[in-house]
């Protein structure tokens, strides 16, 4: 997707390419003035050891519980300290505001005392990859994971905060159930990782669903009134996650100049499982409100898009998904992570002791590693029985190899994650008695956190790594693996359905983690590689994680952002301006003798379905159908002897005569080929020797695709053949069509002479110079010529689609609000200068009646 870009002008400050480069050199620099930022690891022993306690009034002593990940957190200032430094390093002009908006900062709360607070690192890959993210001055608003009811508490919070350039949002109890627990952690989670509801909580589930859904609206708002207090003006505003899909349409009603661009670390899943999803439109359309939506890899934002274009019925594009001319750029950022904090990590003295021990403790044995929170997408029994498997079939390797096995805690209050602790015990338990001797036992499993430097260390001794995430959106665990592992070249076992797979698949050993004997094979493989192919892959691997960081992925998106403001601006300027209704009303009334140019299809037509909803049976009844509210203020325009309409279609006589056969207006067929005046006869206005003979061919080719494409049609016109799917799935239409185009030009319209016409859902055969543009001259000549006027005609309208080849008299352009389509006025010297929205001037009838 990304590449594929419009040209630009020069107000776009470079190529992505010199982007690319400029960041690259900017990154080299950073990294050869390291000592600049005070803040960084190893420029200052003292943060190691600071305490993370913060009072209102006083800041308490060491007594403080341990970090989950205190290193980590040490990061987290590094956010502010290195953008600080860096500034004054490189005398750049001041950055860019950047507001990263999740659910969860990257602190969680502990409360101390009535205004006193400690604050713990949060767990997950999400706050590893944003920690990692230090060139911009950003601050993040988010949740700090803790129920804050009173003010003095909230206050002394927001101050602690404050200080890592936190800004919390506070949510009660009740939202927090019902919006994460519930809605995000019940529902979209295991949806969008293709685990179905456990049977016995589907209707529990489907009956709280509308609740559960408010809240997450609710919460979403109130996520969206905290980054609206703290806006300023050209700030980035970058929104994460599935918690927050509602964010980007909150923060645009806002303020629609407004950059929001919305990132997805959980897979997207295929549109036939989001289709599933009660609120799925609600969902999609919010997402599109952002700017640049992002998503791990390029699979993710095909079927978001394919979830745009089949269930909503949006344009998806090679850029992303159009709605009404509105564009909002889809593409895949991978992640990564901060490879040089891990690489620079085991050279500290403290990990290296952790290296020491660890070796001692397992000598003689080799250790296999899995580090996962304790969630069901990660595969942790699917893991161990393969693992037990491997035991079973390979009883020499009993006692030379271990698992350690670390599982985070994480969403204790969801059932179905206590229910997968409970399981998990159960069967390491189970295998620990059935291989274990007096003094070894094959699996340690640690229902808990290891803090950053023991986690280096352990990830430093590991020879194999084992990763089965039945889906992961990209996991981070497998890449800071293969950072910690340059010397010891160990092996990674990685799920085919992790996103990690895309990058790491050429190095790692690929699995399915369903598939227990693969896995416990691809175990053996692993454990008996020969060094140089370990090598090999190692290196593969180790070159991409330390070359796909987790602050390009940042930079990149950023920038991608900016940019993309920019081309929609251009772009905007391309798209013709909305029609002045007030001023093309006020000119209509006063007029004496006006014209009105109307095309047919999507423009008066009742909308279309859905697309793919429809059986072939009825595409017959979708026959087009003047809309039923137009047909009144239609009637009354038709009577109004100083107005004279023409409807101008690439429709056939028959549909125009069933439509308007009672109207007292001007009928132009088959792109005004054949005209009618007001309830008299057809007549032709068809070049002559218009050549025809390619027509059969072209049947016979339109016959076959649609004999293929279910729910496809084609109309055989007089002067066109037109073969459309509007009514098919649209990706395969699409495909077909592309494949329908080919067969055209090889083949029967190679050496006729033909335009060949690519609309939206419809491929259209006509003969050369059959266009509307072309036949608006005679039907203009006719109209005057019939009339006989006296008043020049001084008002001319025209809505519909007819910009084409030859449409020499356009002179200008304007678009119609709320609609898809265009309208061009027509000014040829003796017409008057207006222009009027046909549609909105027949609502401002209704109205006004
Ligand atoms: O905040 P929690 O509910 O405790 O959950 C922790 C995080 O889990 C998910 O992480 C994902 O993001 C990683 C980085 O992009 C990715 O590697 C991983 O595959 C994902 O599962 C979740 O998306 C986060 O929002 C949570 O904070
Ligand atoms: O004891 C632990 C276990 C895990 N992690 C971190 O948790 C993150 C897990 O991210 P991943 O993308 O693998 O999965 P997620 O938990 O986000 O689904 C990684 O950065 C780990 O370093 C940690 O800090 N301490």
């Amino acid at each position: 997707m990304p590449g594929n870009k419009c040209n630009r002008n020069a107000s776009v400050p470079t190529t992505r390419l010199e982007r690319l480069l400029r960041e690259r050199e900017l990154r080299e620099l950073r990294k050869s003035n390291r000592t600049f930022h005070p803040n960084e690891e190893g420029s200052d022993g003292n943060r190691e050891t600071e305490p993370y306690e913060h009072g209102l009034n006083s800041r308490e002593g060491n007594n403080c519980k341990v970090p989950y990940d205190q290193e980590s957190f040490d990061a987290a200032s590094a956010v502010r300290s290195y953008s600080e430094g860096y500034e004054r390093q490189e005398k750049r002009p001041s950055k860019q505001r950047l507001l990263v908006v999740a659910n969860r900062l990257p602190v969680s709360a502990v409360r101390r005392g009535e205004d006193s607070w400690s604050l713990e690192i949060s767990a997950g890959g999400l706050v590893s990859a944003l920690l990692g993210v230090k060139e911009f001055e950003a601050r993040w608003i988010g949740w700090a994971g803790v129920n804050v009811p009173d003010e003095v508490g909230q206050r002394a919070l927001t101050k602690a905060l404050a200080e890592k350039r936190c800004i919390p949002v506070f949510l009660d109890e009740e939202i927090v159930h019902q919006y994460y627990n519930g809605y995000c952690n019940n529902i979209l989670w295991p949806l969008f990782h293709y685990l179905g509801l456990p049977q016995e909580d589907r209707l529990a589930t489907t009956r709280s669903f509308q609740s559960q859904f408010d809240a997450y609206k609710r919460a979403n708002q109130m996520f969206a009134d905290v980054v609206n207090k703290h806006y300023e003006e050209g700030d980035v505003v970058w929104c994460h996650d599935y918690h927050l899909m509602f964010l980007p349409k909150c923060l645009k009603e806002y303020n629609r100049n407004m950059k929001v661009g919305w990132f997805l670390h959980t897979p997207f899943p295929s549109s036939e499982i989001h289709r599933t999803l009660p609120s799925r439109s609600d969902l999609l359309r919010a997402v599109l409100a952002a700017d640049l939506v992002g998503f791990h890899t390029y699979d993710y934002a095909r079927h978001f898009v394919s979830a745009c274009t089949r269930i909503l019925g949006l344009e998806g594009t090679p850029e992303g998904v159009e709605d009404q001319g509105k564009l909002t750029r889809v593409a895949a950022f991978p992640i990564g992570i901060d490879s040089d904090r891990f690489i620079r990590a085991l050279e500290l003295p403290q990990v290296q002791e952790h290296i020491k021990e660890l070796k001692e403790r397992f000598a003689g044995r080799k250790v296999m590693l899995g580090v996962d929170r304790l969630d069901m997408i990660k595969g942790i029994p699917q893991k161990i029985l393969a693992f037990e498997k491997f035991l079973e079939e390979n009883p020499d390797w009993r006692d030379k190899v271990v698992l350690l096995q670390i599982a985070v805690p994480t969403r204790t209050d969801v059932p179905e994650y206590q229910k997968l602790t409970s399981q998990v015990h159960e069967i390491v338990g189970r295998i620990n008695g059935r291989f274990g001797t007096l003094t070894a036992v094959p699996i340690h499993h640690l229902d808990r956190s290891l803090d950053f430097h023991k986690l280096c260390a352990l990830y430093a001794v590991t020879d194999v790594a084992l990763v089965t995430s039945l889906r992961d959106g990209m996991n981070l665990v497998s890449y800071e693996y293969v950072a910690c592992q340059d010397s010891k070249k160990g092996v990674l076992i990685l799920s085919e359905f992790a996103g990690a797979a895309q990058s790491l698949g050429a190095g790692a050993i690929l699995v399915n983690p369903w598939n227990i004997t693969e896995v416990a094979s691809a175990i053996g493989h692993a454990l008996n590689m020969p060094a140089d192919e370990r090598e090999k892959r190692h290196h593969h691997n180790f070159l991409h994680v330390t070359t796909h960081t987790a602050q390009d992925w940042a930079e990149t998106f950023v920038s991608e952002l900016n940019d993309t403001i920019v081309e929609a601006q251009l772009r905007t300027r391309q798209i013709p301006p909305l029609l002045p209704v007030r001023d093309a009303v006020e000119r209509y009334l006063q007029s004496r003798n006006r014209l009105l140019i109307l095309g047919f299809n999507a423009t008066l037509t009742e909308p279309v379905d859905t697309p793919g909803r429809r059986g072939g049976d009825q595409i017959k009844e979708m026959e087009l159908k003047l809309h039923p509210d137009l047909k009144e203020p239609l009637a009354i325009l038709c009577n109004d002897p100083r107005t004279t309409i023409v409807v101008l279609s690439g429709s056939n006589r028959r549909v125009l005569d069933d439509n308007f056969g009672e109207y007292n207006l001007w009928l132009a067929a088959e792109n005004g080929m054949f005209l009618r005046r007001a309830k008299g006869d057809w007549m032709t206005t068809m070049p002559e020797h218009l050549n025809m003979d390619w027509v059969d061919s072209v049947k016979h080719v339109f016959e076959y695709f649609t004999e293929r494409t279910p729910r496809s049609h084609f109309e055989l016109r007089e002067t066109s053949l037109v073969w459309n799917y509007k009514y098919a799935d649209v990706e395969f239409g699409r495909l077909q069509a592309r494949d329908l185009l080919q067969h055209l030009w090889t083949g029967p319209i190679s050496n006729s002479a033909v335009d060949v016409v690519q609309g939206s859902r419809s491929v259209e055969v006509r003969s050369v110079g059959v266009t509307k543009g072309a036949a608006i001259d005679r039907i203009l000549g006719e109209i005057i010529h019939s009339k006989c006027m006296v008043t020049p005609i001084d008002y001319v309208l025209c809505v519909g689609h007819f910009l084409g080849k030859g449409e020499n008299i356009l002179m200008g352009k304007q678009r119609i609000p709320d609609m898809s389509k265009e309208a061009w006025y027509f000014c040829p010297k003796n017409f008057a200068q207006e222009l009027l929205n046909k549609m909105e001037l027949l609502n401002a009838r209704i109205d006004t009646s």
